[in-house]
């Protein structure tokens, strides 16, 4: 497989990545000399069987997790040697983040979560990103809930608002861990569409770590992994493609 060892067209990339877990007799290698890179203004999911190194390969990418050989990119920005604070900022500013659990604020309402990563960078969202959330809350149909708590929010509801929360601050790159996991398939497909169109509608590149086929057919490039290395890069498929594909990933790695 090709090594890319310049940033050019990729908004993440990491070179030679090998993370390891324990030491000894107790050694995991979760990844194994993985280089790869992500497209700018791309869809990608990252698809594998269970333990074969998704969530790693998203955390080393996203500085929220080291690595233990081999090098992470962001852009032409190295953040390997990156030290805890240096990420912080890094993730604030230039990473959104879409989890499987949503992982709003309970206390804050949704214009208090959706400002709140302004917030945490010492100031309020100014004029334009102001006027950026609001047309984020009404494009994503939460117009009459921006004063409403996330209990008081469907699973649906708030996915959308998590993923307001991750486009408000235009970062280089989102990175969705299973976004889809916790909610029915319907809820599912349109939180993908969402997704999609803002890859689309204004270029976002985001990297998605998911178990289902169905939601990887709405990615343009899909990356497999096994055993902690990339077996396979395709271009868009079928969900009935990407299952007989994982089928027999997970037939090689049972
Ligand atoms: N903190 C940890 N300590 C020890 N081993 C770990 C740790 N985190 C992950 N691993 C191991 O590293 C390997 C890769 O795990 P990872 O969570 O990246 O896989 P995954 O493909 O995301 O799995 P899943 O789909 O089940 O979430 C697995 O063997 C896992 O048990």
């Amino acid at each position: 497989m090709e090594i890319q060892t310049s940033s050019m067209g990729l908004v993440a990339r990491v070179a030679h990545l090998s993370k390891y877990y324990g030491s000894g007799a107790q050694r995991v290698t979760a990844l194994d000399d993985v280089s790869i890179g992500i497209r700018r203004g791309e869809f990608t999911a990252i698809m594998g069987p269970s333990g074969s190194g998704k969530s790693t390969l998203m955390h080393v990418m996203a500085g929220l997790d080291s690595a233990s050989e081999g090098s992470a990119w962001l852009g032409d920005d190295e953040i390997t040697h990156l030290r805890d604070r240096e990420l912080t900022r890094l993730r604030r500013r230039r990473i959104g983040f879409v989890f499987q659990a949503f992982n709003l604020v309970p206390t804050l309402d949704v214009r208090g979560n959706l400002r709140l990563p302004f917030e945490l960078g010492g100031r309020g969202p100014n004029r334009e990103e102001r006027d950026r959330i609001d047309a984020l809350v009404a494009g994503l149909g939460l117009t009459d809930r921006v004063g409403h708590r996330p209990h008081e929010l469907s699973g649906g509801q708030q996915q959308r608002v998590a993923i307001a929360r991750a486009l408000a601050t235009q970062p280089d790159i989102i990175f969705a861990d299973e976004p889809t996991g916790a909610l029915d398939s319907r809820t599912g497909r349109e939180v993908l569409r969402l997704l999609r169109s803002a890859v689309i509608g204004s270029g976002q590149s985001i990297a998605m770590v998911t178990h289902d086929p169905v939601a990887a057919s709405h990615a343009d490039r899909i990356l497999f992994l096994a055993d902690g290395r990339i077996v396979a890069d395709h271009r868009a498929m079928s969900a009935e493609r990407i299952s007989e594909m994982m089928l027999s990933l997970e037939a090689v790695s049972a």
